[in-house]
C-alpha cells in the first residue's frame, strides 16, 4: 500500500498546539521506507509567521540529519489552502529588530529547502500565493489538486510590494524568463490548467489522487542513487543560493528599509484590511 510509505511530521503555530508538554513538531520514526509527510498547519489560512518558519526550518534539519529520511512530501492540513504565504502582520507595524528576525527566517527556511538534499515533491491542495508557492517552488516536483479555486503565483505586486530576486531567481528556474516576468509584474495567481501549461506545477490530478500521486512521483525520484540526485540538484541550485548566502545581510538591510517605508506599511495594512472586510 502506497500509505505504508509515509511517515507522519506536523508542523504547527504554537497557538494552536494543546499542552504546552507536547513538541512543536512530531517526528515519528515509524517509517521504514524513508518518506515522511509535512503538513501545515497553522489554521486559518497557514500563514508562514515566524514562528511556523522557525519550526519548518528545524523540522527539516531533522529530517536531514536522519539518515532513515529520503524524501519529503510537503502538503497542507488547513482545507482548501496550501498556505496564504509570509503572514503579513509579520511585516506591519512591527521593530526593525522583529523585521531583521523575520526575513532572516523566510531567507533561511528558502535556503534548507532549495538546497535540500532530500527529494522534495510539494502535493499542493490549496490555493497557494506568494511565499506558499515559492515553497512548492523550492521542491523538486510539484502536484497541483484540480480545484478552480487553487490558484498559485507570486503576486506581491498586487500587495504593493516587490518579490525579492530570490523568489523571481525561484521562478525563473521553474517556467523561464519570460513566463516569470509576465507574471511577476502583473501578479499573477494562476488557475490549475494555467499553471500547468506555463510549467508553475509538473501536475494537476483530481483532488482525491494528489496525495496518492506524490508517493508514486517520490518513488520514482528515490529509485535514483541519492549521491548521483544530489550532486545533480546542487549543480543546478547551487548558484542560485550562493547569490543569497553572498548577501545575506544586505538583503535583511534592504528588506527592513523597503518594508518600513511609510507607503509600504499603508500598502499592506490596507491589504490586510480587505481581506478581514471581505467577510463583514
Ligand atoms: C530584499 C527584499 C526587498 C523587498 C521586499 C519587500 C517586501 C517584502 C515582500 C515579501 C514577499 C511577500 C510574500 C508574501 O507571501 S505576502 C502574502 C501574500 N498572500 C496573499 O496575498 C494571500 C492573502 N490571503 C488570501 O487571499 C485569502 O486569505 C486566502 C488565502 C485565499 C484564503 O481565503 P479565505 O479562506 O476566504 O480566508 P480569509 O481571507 O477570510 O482569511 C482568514 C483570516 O486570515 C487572514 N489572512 C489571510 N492571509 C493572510 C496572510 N498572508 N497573513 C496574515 N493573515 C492573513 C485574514 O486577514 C483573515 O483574518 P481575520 O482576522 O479576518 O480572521
Amino acid at each position: 500500500m502506497a500509505q505504508d510509505l509515509v511517515d507522519g511530521l506536523l508542523i504547527k503555530a504554537r497557538s494552536h498546539l494543546p499542552p504546552p508538554s507536547e513538541p512543536l513538531g512530531k517526528l515519528s520514526k515509524r517509517d521504514r521506507k524513508g518518506v515522511a509527510v509535512i503538513k501545515l498547519k497553522n489554521p486559518p489560512v497557514n500563514s508562514l509567521s515566524l514562528e511556523v518558519l522557525t519550526e519548518f526550518v528545524i523540522s527539516l534539519e531533522k529530517l536531514e540529519n536522519d539518515k532513515t529520511f529520503r524524501g519529503v512530501i510537503v502538503t497542507s492540513d488547513c482545507p482548501g489552502i496550501f498556505s496564504a504565504g509570509l503572514d503579513l502582520t509579520e511585516m506591519c507595524g512591527k521593530s526593525q529588530a522583529h523585521y531583521a528576525e523575520f526575513w532572516r527566517a523566510v531567507q533561511e527556511l528558502w535556503l534548507r529547502l532549495y538546497l535540500s538534499n532530500l527529494v522534495l515533491i510539494a502535493a499542493i491542495n490549496g490555493v497557494s500565493p506568494a511565499g506558499g508557492c515559492l515553497i512548492s517552488l523550492t521542491c523538486d516536483y510539484r502536484v497541483l489538486a484540480d480545484n478552480p479555486k487553487y490558484n498559485i503565483g507570486l503576486n506581491e505586486t498586487l500587495l504593493g510590494v516587490v518579490a525579492p530576486s530570490w523568489f523571481k531567481d525561484t521562478l525563473v528556474n521553474t517556467v523561464g524568463h519570460r513566463t516569470a516576468e509576465r507574471a511577476l509584474q502583473l501578479g499573477l495567481l494562476f488557475p490549475p490548467a494555467e499553471a500547468l501549461r506555463v510549467g508553475m506545477v509538473d501536475q494537476v490530478v483530481p483532488e482525491d489522487q494528489v496525495h496518492s500521486t506524490a508517493l508514486s512521483v517520490m518513488a520514482q525520484w528515490l529509485a535514483v542513487p541519492d549521491h548521483a540526485r544530489q550532486l545533480t540538484k546542487s549543480l543546478m541550485r547551487k548558484p542560485t543560493a550562493d547569490r543569497l548566502v553572498k548577501q545575506r545581510d544586505a538583503d535583511i538591510q534592504y528588506f527592513l528599509q523597503f518594508v518600513s517605508r511609510d507607503s509600504i506599511q499603508k500598502s499592506l495594512r490596507m491589504y490586510l484590511d480587505k481581506l478581514r472586510q471581505k467577510k463583514g
